[in-house]
């Protein structure tokens, strides 16, 4: 076989979401034909610009401002009291600190569970004021009319099923689908999610073996977080994937580094510095 004949049998990975070499800024038909060529692909969330800037610059593809902002960068307890005006800020800090990834805005809880219409309201605002290619809501059945909605109106919707933070007083943290029952409920919402139109689904702390199913049965590629290794992507939470989340972590996290470490260190030689007089130098001095 010639090496030109070689390469067109070959899948053409210059189009790979993670390594590619595209540098325009990354779409969901580009999130649809990585399915189609069986790429497995990552996502991250970021909150700001520079941390965004640095998941961009180093190929991740899909840049999530999760909600989970809450606990990772304001301080709260839950996801529960993040505002639109929040996301908002910090959606806009994450798209200005990109120019590949396809950012997607976690729309909070609150800012949809009243309708269509006010889901719309508040997607529209991600979309026109902080400049999201994308946003995300949670549940399958329960927010049908609102992904329906968004993707007529032309707004991408990834869903989010499985564990649902913002029902976390209804719910609790817990591994869901379970029982025989809530996996089929966990189907039938995943298939009812790419129906409505979602581009692709975030399936949270279910077992592994129902998130591979999930993912046979769709179209769509899901991302798994707690789902195991049968999904089509996998997210995490920055801080958690970096090691400076502080306290306990959900055991599906993976830390590759120990940010909280280096930085406290860095923050230490500073003071020492400081306190010994060693710092400022000659070198960061003016006359
Ligand atoms: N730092 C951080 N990482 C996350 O992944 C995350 C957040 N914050 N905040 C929003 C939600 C909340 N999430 C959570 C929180 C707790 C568990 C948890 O305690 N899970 C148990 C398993 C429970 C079971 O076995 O049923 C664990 O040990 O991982 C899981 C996901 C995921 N999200
Ligand atoms: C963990 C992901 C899926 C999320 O919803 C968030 O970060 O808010
Ligand atoms: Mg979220």
């Amino acid at each position: 076989m010639t090496l030109q004949a070689a390469q067109k049998q070959a899948p053409d990975s210059s189009k790979a979401l993670y390594g590619g070499k595209g540098t325009r800024r990354i779409t969901v038909h580009d999130i649809a034909a990585a399915k189609a060529r069986g790429e497995k692909w990552p996502m991250l969330t970021a909150y700001d610009a520079m941390t965004a800037s640095v998941f961009d610059e180093a190929g991740i593809p899909v840049i999530l401002v999760g909600d989970s902002m809450g606990n990772c960068h304001l301080g709260y307890d839950t996801t529960v009291p993040v505002t639109m005006d929040e996301m908002t800020l910090l959606s806009a800090a994450v798209v200005r600190g990109t120019k590949r990834a396809l950012v997607v805005g976690d729309l909070p809880f609150g800012s949809y569970q009243e309708g269509p219409v006010q889901a719309l309201r508040n997607a529209t605002r991600l979309v026109k004021e902080a400049g999201v290619g994308a946003i995300k809501l949670e549940g399958g059945e329960r927010s049908l009319p609102q992904t329906e909605l968004l993707v007529q109106s032309g707004i991408p919707v990834m869903s989010h099923l499985g564990l649902t933070p913002q029902s976390v007083n209804t719910m609790g943290y817990r591994v869901q689908g379970r029982s025989d029952e809530a996996a089929h409920k966990l189907l039938r919402d995943a298939k009812a999610a790419q129906d409505a139109g979602a581009f692709a689904l975030v399936l949270e702390l279910v077992p592994a073996e129902l998130a591979a199913e999930v993912t046979r049965s769709l179209d769509i590629p899901t991302i798994g977080i707690g789902a195991g290794a049968g999904t089509d992507a996998q997210v995490l939470v920055w801080t958690d994937m970096a090691g400076l989340t502080g306290g306990k972590v959900p055991r599906f996290t993976k830390p590759y580094a120990n940010l909280r470490a280096t930085l406290g260190d860095a923050a230490k030689a500073f003071a020492e510095d400081v306190a010994g007089g060693a710092f400022p130098a000659e070198e960061h001095t003016f006359h």
